[in-house]
Formats: structure tokens, C-alpha cells, sequence
């Protein structure tokens, strides 16, 4: 029993075991286990508590997942799926197609292998909190660190999606009572809608003990999405290009190839870089972010192993990677190099009172507002590890921490003037440390030397992974302050 195999496994038990019996230590099996054996042990041993005869059932001390796997696929896509979907055709068009596919296929790949990062170290801390991950590998300075960007994020996804909900709905209302201007009664005012909305559907969603019980909400919202894509789908067969007169009579993608546009507008570009092309990394990155719930989701899956909640995890990315790839291709093959970064896929062109556009807005709507309290639930995760660690579930504090966070988002939506600046910023700092930087170096701090030497490939490909991130970091935010600095009129006074 003096093998490598067993000093290895001591520490890992050191690290994070408390009550393991000494027949279940002393198992042969153990000691042929591999690192990833040795993980789920970890993992077993924090969360559950050996019982005799019962080994490979879960029972957890801190927490029981109930969720089932679907629903836990639901809740992830939902929390991926958000308003980053309406900048991909925006990003496509700076990018051209293929360009743009070889970047989403590179974002989501990485996205998986960061959430597999995080999977990996929570499995050897023994808590499924990214706050806590922080906390083994810097101390209170690191806890603090994930909690703020998680913060920051989170609340800047949910200010860009209650400003949908503003500039949307009043619109929806509108086409509803077939009036074609704004007459500016209170209930076609943006700022009194947000607040009727979040007060009414989502801070009653946003007060769930559990994030599981979102799953039938998270469900609609992908439905709504579904049906969003497909009307983009079907928009792109019915509107010609947007600045070109009856004439040019567009009829499929092939002819786009062949139309000899002197302005270039209505040519499918296969690649292209320009000015704008430099958002597109952070758009991508923006929209695949779903790290702050990945833990939380963990947490509340029925038969939780690492291995279960990856392959949620890479469900998710991928049913939400074709998802995207559709609507930003069929966005741009409907708008070209028309589309504004903005939420050009939900206006119509030809008539504001259009049943199709009626109800795509709507359908955006309804999948917005469901995704707010997804979002919400890591905040107040953070702010309870940071604010009350050692306290135990009180509903008081429940409540108030997303009255409060509802409150600050409806402030900032009220106030701040226009999503661009939302997505700028949080694309191009939170998005990449929460992905790329904060995962690797948890990671390589968290996994013990003795286990996984600094040199190992496994680290090395970590610490790689977090040079990429800040080199994401640096590059999209020095773009977007250059490009504030010089081209503000460019694009449309900050929209
Ligand atoms: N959950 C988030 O942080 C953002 C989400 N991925 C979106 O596209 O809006």
C-alpha cells in the first residue's frame, strides 16, 4: 500500500475527504482508480456520505439534486440562450460565413472544455460553487474575485435583456391595439412596462427556493426561440434584400453569389473582415456564457457526476451552437451587410403591423424575460458566499437579495442608453475572464501538483487556455475603446 497510487489518492483525500471508511479507503479498486476515479471519490466522499451496501447510490449531505437531466439540459441551454443570439447575424456579416463558423465552432468547443475545467476542479474541492473554487485557489481575494465578475455579468445579461423588454414591448403593445405610432400613453412607455414585468413575472420566478424548478419556464423559452428561428428562416424566403428595389429580383442564396451589386449589400460574403469585425469574438464569447449557472446546475442534478453534468453540459452547447449558427446565417442571408448590431432580426422592414413580426418580437419577449431569473440565481449565490458565507438558507435574505438585484437592474435599464455599450464591455471582460481565465487558473491552482505536475499536459493546456482568454480580453477591449474614441458616429451614435 506504499504505491504511488495510494500517496496520490491520500492527498486527494486530505484535500477534501472527511468520513470515508477504511474498508472503502482500503478497496483494491480505489487504488487502480485513475485521477478521474479519484475525483468522483472526492466528489462522493464531500457530497456523500459512505453507506455500507449503498456504494454507488448518491446521497448528498449538503445538498440532494432532484433535477432530472432534462430539465437540467433546459435550464443550461436557457441560461446560454439570451440576447447574445441577436448580434450573431450582426457578427456573420463582419465576418463572412465561413469565418464566422470556424469562430463559433472554436468559441463552443472552448466553452465545453472551460466548463469541463470547472467540473474537474469543483470535483476536487468538494463544492460545486465557482465562489469557492476561488476560494481554494487564491484565498478570500479569489472568492471575491469570482463573485464580482459573476455579479458584473450576470446583471449586465440581464440589463441587456429587460432592454429588449423595453424598446420591445411597447412596440408589441402597440401593433396589438393596431395604432402605428407611439401615442405615449404610460402603457406603451418602456420604463413602466420593465417594471410591470419584472414585478409581476419575473421576481415571483426569481424567488424559487431551487433552480430546477425553472426547468418548465427554461423549456418555453427555448421553445420561443425555436419559433423565432424558424420565422427568421421564413423571412429570409420572403424579403428581398433590404435596400434593393423590385428589380433585383433575388430568389435564392445562389443568385446572391452572382448579383453584381455595385454596393455589395445583397453579396453573401464567405469571408470578410472590416472595422466591425473585431466585436465578433466578443459577441461569441458573450453568447455562449452559461459558466456562473454551470455549478449551481451541478448542484441540483439528480445522480450528479462529473461525467453526467459534462454530457449536459455538451448537450446544451451543441443543440445551442446550431441554434445560433441558424439564425445568425439565415439573418445575415436575410439582411447582408445591412444588419445593425442591434435587434435589426426582430424589425420589419415592410409593415411594423406584420402578424410575423408581431409574434417573433413577442416570442423574443417571452424567451428574454424567462432567462432573467436563470441569470439571477448565481448572483445571488455569489452575494450570500461573499456577504453570509457561513449562513444557512434563510428566505428573508432570499428575497431580498433579488428585490434588490431586480431593483439595481431596472435602474440601469432605465438609465443606461443603449445595449451596445451593455454588450461591449461585458463581452469583452467579464465574458472572456468568466470562460477562459478564472476556469484555467482555478484549475491549475486547485488540482494538487502531486496529482497533476505544473508541467503536465493537462496544466500546460490550462495555462494556455487562460493566455488566449486575456489575449481575447486585451484585444476586443482596446478595439472597443478605439473604436469609441474615433468611429462613435460610425455606428450610429452608440447603437
Ligand atoms: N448567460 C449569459 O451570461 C449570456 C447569454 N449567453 C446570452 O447570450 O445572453
Amino acid at each position: 500500500f506504499s504505491s504511488p497510487k495510494k500517496k496520490k489518492y491520500n492527498l486527494a483525500r486530505s484535500e477534501s475527504y472527511s468520513a470515508v471508511s477504511e474498508d472503502f479507503i482500503n478497496s483494491s479498486t480505489l487504488y487502480e482508480a485513475e485521477f478521474d476515479g479519484l475525483e468522483a471519490m472526492a466528489e462522493h466522499d464531500e457530497f456523500l456520505p459512505h453507506k455500507p451496501g449503498t456504494k454507488k447510490q448518491t446521497h448528498f449531505t449538503d445538498f440532494e439534486g432532484k433535477t432530472s437531466f432534462g430539465m437540467s439540459v433546459f435550464n443550461l441551454s436557457n441560461a446560454i440562450m439570451g440576447s447574445g443570439i441577436l448580434g450573431l447575424a450582426f457578427a456573420m456579416s463582419n465576418t463572412g460565413i465561413i469565418l464566422f463558423i470556424i469562430l463559433l465552432v472554436f468559441i463552443a468547443i472552448l466553452s465545453a472544455y472551460s466548463i469541463h475545467l470547472l467540473l474537474k476542479s469543483a470535483g476536487v474541492v468538494g463544492i460545486r460553487a465557482y465562489e469557492q473554487l476561488g476560494n481554494r485557489a487564491f484565498g478570500p481575494p479569489g472568492k471575491l474575485l469570482a463573485g464580482c465578475i459573476i455579479t458584473v455579468h450576470n446583471i449586465g445579461a440581464m440589463s441587456s435583456y429587460l432592454f429588449i423588454v423595453k424598446s420591445e414591448l411597447p412596440l408589441v403593445i402597440q401593433a396589438f391595439l393596431g395604432r402605428h405610432e407611439n401615442t405615449g400613453e404610460w402603457f406603451l412607455n418602456g420604463n413602466y412596462l420593465i417594471i410591470i414585468v419584472s414585478a409581476f413575472v419575473i421576481l415571483p420566478l426569481a424567488l424559487m427556493k431551487q433552480l430546477g424548478y425553472l426547468g418548465y419556464t427554461s423549456g418555453f423559452s427555448l421553445s420561443c426561440m425555436v419559433f423565432f428561428l424558424i420565422s427568421v428562416i421564413y423571412k429570409k424566403f420572403n424579403i428581398d434584400c433590404p435596400l434593393k428595389d423590385e428589380h433585383h429580383n433575388i430568389t435564392s442564396i445562389a443568385d446572391h453569389y452572382t448579383t453584381n451589386d455595385t454596393d455589395g449589400f445583397c453579396d453573401a460574403k464567405l469571408f470578410t473582415i472590416n472595422s466591425q469585425t473585431a466585436y465578433t469574438i466578443p459577441i461569441l464569447a458573450f453568447a455562449f456564457v452559461c459558466h456562473p449557472e454551470v455549478l449551481p446546475i451541478y448542484t441540483e442534478l439528480r445522480d450528479a457526476t462529473k461525467k453526467r453534468m459534462q454530457t449536459v453540459a455538451n448537450i446544451s452547447i451543441m443543440a445551442m451552437f446550431v441554434m445560433y449558427l441558424l439564425t445568425a446565417l439565415f439573418g445575415y442571408l436575410t439582411f447582408y451587410g445591412k444588419i445593425s448590431r442591434t435587434n435589426e432580426l426582430l424589425e420589419s422592414r415592410v409593415d411594423p403591423l406584420d402578424v410575423l413580426v408581431l409574434c417573433v418580437r413577442l416570442a423574443v419577449l417571452v424567451a428574454v424575460t424567462l432567462t432573467v431569473p436563470v441569470v439571477l440565481f448565481p448572483i445571488r449565490r455569489a452575494l450570500q458566499q461573499i456577504l453570509f458565507p457561513e449562513k444557512p438558507f434563510h428566505w428573508a435574505r432570499h428575497i431580498g437579495i433579488a428585490v434588490s438585484l431586480i431593483f439595481i437592474v431596472n435602474l440601469l435599464v432605465i438609465f443606461v442608453p443603449s445595449i451596445r455599450d451593455i454588450f461591449g464591455i461585458i463581452g469583452a471582460t467579464s465574458a472572456p475572464s468568466l470562460i477562459f481565465i478564472l476556469p484555467s487558473i482555478f484549475y491549475i491552482r486547485i488540482v494538487p501538483e502531486e496529482q497533476e505536475p505544473f508541467r503536465s499536459r493537462p496544466k500546460i493546456q490550462a495555462a494556455c487556455f487562460a493566455a488566449l482568454g486575456f489575449i481575447f480580453m486585451v484585444m476586443s477591449l482596446s478595439f472597443i475603446i478605439t473604436d469609441w474614441a474615433t468611429g462613435e458616429s460610425r455606428s450610429g451614435g452608440g447603437h
